[in-house]
């Protein structure tokens, strides 16, 4: 907008100016921003409703460019004082040789103006858009010995440090046992896939589908499957193969994960997890020395198995089992309990078909028991965990997932702050409770775990201080964890993370600058708005109060 510099001269100090302009000393004048007009007839009005100093006797004006020639006259309110009701005369073409402030150079300016804005805003806007994210999927199935539960996991398809940042999207756990259960009828164990692979065909996008890559691992219920009946286990591998091709996805293979790779894979996943890995994530390029051992038949169901086939060595109807609780009361099959090559080769010769399984709850007796499953006299290394298995001493953090997890978190033993003699003494007082009142109390548990909580319960504490030795001091070392960050704690995430490893990253979406042409294109910009900021203010500058015009 173009100003024109004029001032005014009272005649005396005003007793007193209403408004909101500001105005300066009587010399030099100052130049004062507001006025109103009112255009009446040919003629505009300035009204002056100012507030001033009684000293003030001169002020100085910027206001519109008016008309020229055109006349002001000076009404001021309150009632004027004795001054100036004047007609004043400004030269248009005059003020315009004293202000360079032209109309021109205005709207250049202003056009520049409003492109730079235009264009730091464009350019900012485009350049910090945030990128629509790409992802890879990838989906686990964890064949367990007890059941299966598939995991479908997701990573930027911009790999970090030619790692995925892989994480869990979904879980879904398979309905019916392990897929070794079906090992009489092996169709039924792709079937009993088809339930969760459905579940992932909506989770993972479809557009996705063909590039996810689909992995079935087997653990300890086929391992043993596959030493008593290797056709079987082949069957059945070649039943979840079939029913997994029939999906979407790209199908990587069903196969048996050894011991030592399901201790591995499952340090991977806690490691990761943990951000242990972080920085040089290379698996098989670092040297990590790891001891990992599997014992197959210590699983918590098959050390079950173990210990009764102990309590029913001679083959007796009734059983009266320290790790069941009192008023517990099950008939079993012999055939049942010794139909597994755990324990088949101990089937007492002349046990009847079944045999009554009665609980007496007794944590010291149940902790006896067990300690028989164990064989702790056989050691060929400098120190063993148990049947002559070489342990290294136990140091540094230890994480308890999967059953351990399930079963400390009901027994509330999950603090392992808590010291080791308070976990038993807590143990012990769970396993004396009478069955029918810890149905009565625990309504909603399915009653196998129920029943087993105390067996369980001994049995974890008795394998991690009889069998790999811990202490009451490094007891506290170990945490038994379900989740970290989202993911479930087991092997899958660290099979997949290594996986991930075979799949190609697509070429990620990049800003549209590189940085330095993005910090430059911005700078200038600032730059001609800086530049143009200070030109703005042209009118403002002294020269303007140099030469006021006197009314
Ligand atoms: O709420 C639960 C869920 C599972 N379990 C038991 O935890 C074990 C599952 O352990 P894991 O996941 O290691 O078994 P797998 O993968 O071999 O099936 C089985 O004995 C289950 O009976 C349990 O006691 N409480």
């Amino acid at each position: 907008m173009h100003f024109s510099c004029i001032s005014i001269v009272t005649t005396s100090a005003p007793p007193a100016w209403g408004g909101n302009a500001k105005l300066g000393a009587s010399e030099p004048p100052s130049c004062c921003s507001f006025l109103m007009l009112r255009q009446e007839k040919q003629q505009l009005s300035l009204l002056l409703s100012l507030h001033c100093l009684p000293s003030v006797h001169s002020a100085l004006f910027l206001f519109p460019r008016f008309p020229s020639p055109f006349h002001i006259s000076l009404s001021l309110s309150p009632p004027p004082w004795p001054v100036s009701d004047k007609f004043i005369e400004v030269d248009n073409r005059d003020m315009k040789e004293k202000n360079p402030w032209h109309r021109p150079v205005t709207i250049i300016i202003t056009v520049i103006g409003v492109i730079a804005i235009v264009a730091l805003v464009t350019v900012a806007v485009l350049q910090n858009k945030p990128l629509s994210q790409k992802y890879k999927y990838g989906i686990v199935l964890d064949a367990g010995s007890s059941h299966t539960a598939l995991y479908i996991y997701q990573w930027p398809a911009e790999k970090d440090n030619d790692t995925g940042r892989v994480e869990q999207m979904h879980s879904c756990k398979v309905k019916g046992p392990g897929i070794s259960s079906y090992a009489s009828n092996p169709s039924m164990a792709g079937e009993s896939l088809k339930e969760c692979m459905r579940e992932a065909q909506r989770h993972v996008p479809a557009s996705h589908h063909s590039e996810t890559s689909l992995y079935l691992g087997a653990t300890a219920g086929m391992r043993l499957l596959d030493l008593e009946n290797k056709s079987a286990s082949n069957k059945v591998f070649l039943a979840v193969a079939d029913a997994l091709q029939k999906f979407p996805f790209t199908f990587r293979g069903a196969r048996l994960l050894s011991g030592q790779e399901e201790g591995a894979f499952g340090w991977v996943t806690v490691n990761y997890l943990d951000d242990r890995l972080k920085q040089e994530f290379r698996l098989y390029g670092n040297d990590y020395q790891l001891y990992t051992h599997s014992f197959l038949c210590y699983g918590k169901d098959q050390a079950l198995r173990l210990t009764l086939a102990h309590q029913t060595r001679t083959g007796l109807g009734t059983i009266a089992d320290p790790c069941f609780h009192p008023g517990y009361n099950e008939t079993k099959k012999y055939s049942d309990l010794y139909d597994s090559p755990c324990v088949s080769d101990r089937k007492p010769q002349q046990a009847p078909s079944n045999f009554t399984h009665t609980g007496i709850g007794n944590f010291q007796q149940c902790q006896e028991v067990v300690k028989k499953i164990f064989n702790f006299s056989r050691c060929e290394y400098s120190q063993c965990s148990f049947n002559g298995v070489f342990q290294p001493t136990v140091q540094g953090k230890y994480g308890g997932f999967s059953a351990y997890y399930f079963v400390m978190n009901f027994l509330n033993l999950t603090d392992t702050s808590i010291p080791l003699e308070s976990v038993k003494e807590k143990l012990a007082r769970h396993c004396a409770t009478p069955w029918r009142e810890l149905k009565n109390k625990h309504p909603d548990i399915k009653l196998k775990y129920l029943a087993e909580y105390c067996f369980s319960g001994t049995y974890i504490i008795t394998l991690l201080t009889e069998g790999y030795n811990f202490t009451s001091e490094t007891y506290s070392t170990i945490e038994f964890i379900k989740k970290i960050k989202g993911s479930d704690t087991g092997w899958t995430l660290g099979y997949m993370l290594t996986l991930t490893n075979l799949i190609p990253a697509e070429a990620p979406d990049t800003p549209p600058l590189p940085h330095a042409g993005y910090v430059s294109i911005v700078t200038v910009i600032a730059l001609v708005l800086f530049v143009l900021f200070i030109f703005s203010l042209r009118p403002l500058w002294p020269r303007c109060s140099k030469q006021p015009q006197i009314v």
